[in-house]
């Protein structure tokens, strides 16, 4: 289970942006986060990824209450969340090869004997052909570059997938292409998404259940 338990977050502790938000979701579960622009669905997406502290309120993580945040969470906790951000180029290092950005996280982890059957597997996946994967973000689109960051979120096998507004900047067919691959995954490995979007339809199409901010969140 990936338990948010009245978490208060933001970026002022005078002001937070999030209040008092609680959400659970089961392994294999699949939950939209809807919401208008800037209420706060990126920050609470932040905070399940284990990348944003909080002023107040739990995290807890398959029963383990969570501690440390970016790199002070332990390992374990940190591999076991993957995250796919609504820009791809602000979260790619332009400097890396699609191939070495796919890696990056088995590398990170001692594990890049692996990186080169486990590219080939989700490039074919997420649909990236062997010759872009040379080619460095600069070289590449939107959405092929947005297909390697979500390969590079399910290389180390994550129990808990975060999407926050993943489609947003990319046309239907990509989009489409994007949530398929989620959803095999989701559905081979058994784990559990959040996905936060400001759009009802996709989220209808794409969750069992979607939490809709306004439900969620105490006036303030
Ligand atoms: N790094 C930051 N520093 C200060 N304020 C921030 C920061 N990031 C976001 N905010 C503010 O926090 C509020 C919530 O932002 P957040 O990105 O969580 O909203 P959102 O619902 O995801 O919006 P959108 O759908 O437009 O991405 C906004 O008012 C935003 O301006």
């Amino acid at each position: 289970m990936l338990e948010l338990d009245a978490i208060t977050a933001g970026y002022d502790r005078l002001a937070p942006v999030v209040r008092d938000f609680s959400l659970r979701l089961a392994p294999g579960e699949a939950v939209g986060l809807l919401g208008p622009s800037g209420c706060g669905k990126s920050t609470v997406a932040r905070v399940a990824a284990l990348l944003h502290r909080p002023y107040a309120g739990r995290v807890v993580l398959d029963g383990e209450p969570v501690r440390g945040w970016r790199y002070s969470a332990p390992r374990a906790q940190r591999t076991a969340v993957g995250v796919v951000f609504q820009q791809p180029r602000m979260s790619a290092d332009p400097r890396l090869t699609l191939h070495a950005l796919i890696a990056e996280p088995l590398r990170a982890n001692g594990r890049g004997g692996e990186a080169d059957a486990r590219v080939g597997e989700l490039s074919d996946a997420v649909g990236l052909t062997r010759d872009l994967l040379a080619r460095r973000p600069h070289e590449v689109s939107d959405g092929q570059l947005q297909r390697a960051c979500l390969a590079r979120a399910l290389v180390l096998r994550p129990r808990w997938l975060v999407c926050d507004e993943m489609t947003a900047m990319l046309d239907a067919s990509t989009t489409a292409a994007l949530v398929a691959v989620v959803e095999e995954y989701r559905r081979g490995e058994g784990a559990g998404l959040l996905a936060v979007s400001h759009d009802p339809v996709l989220l209808s199409r794409w969750c069992a259940r979607t939490v809709v901010w306004a439900d969620t969140v105490p006036a303030v």
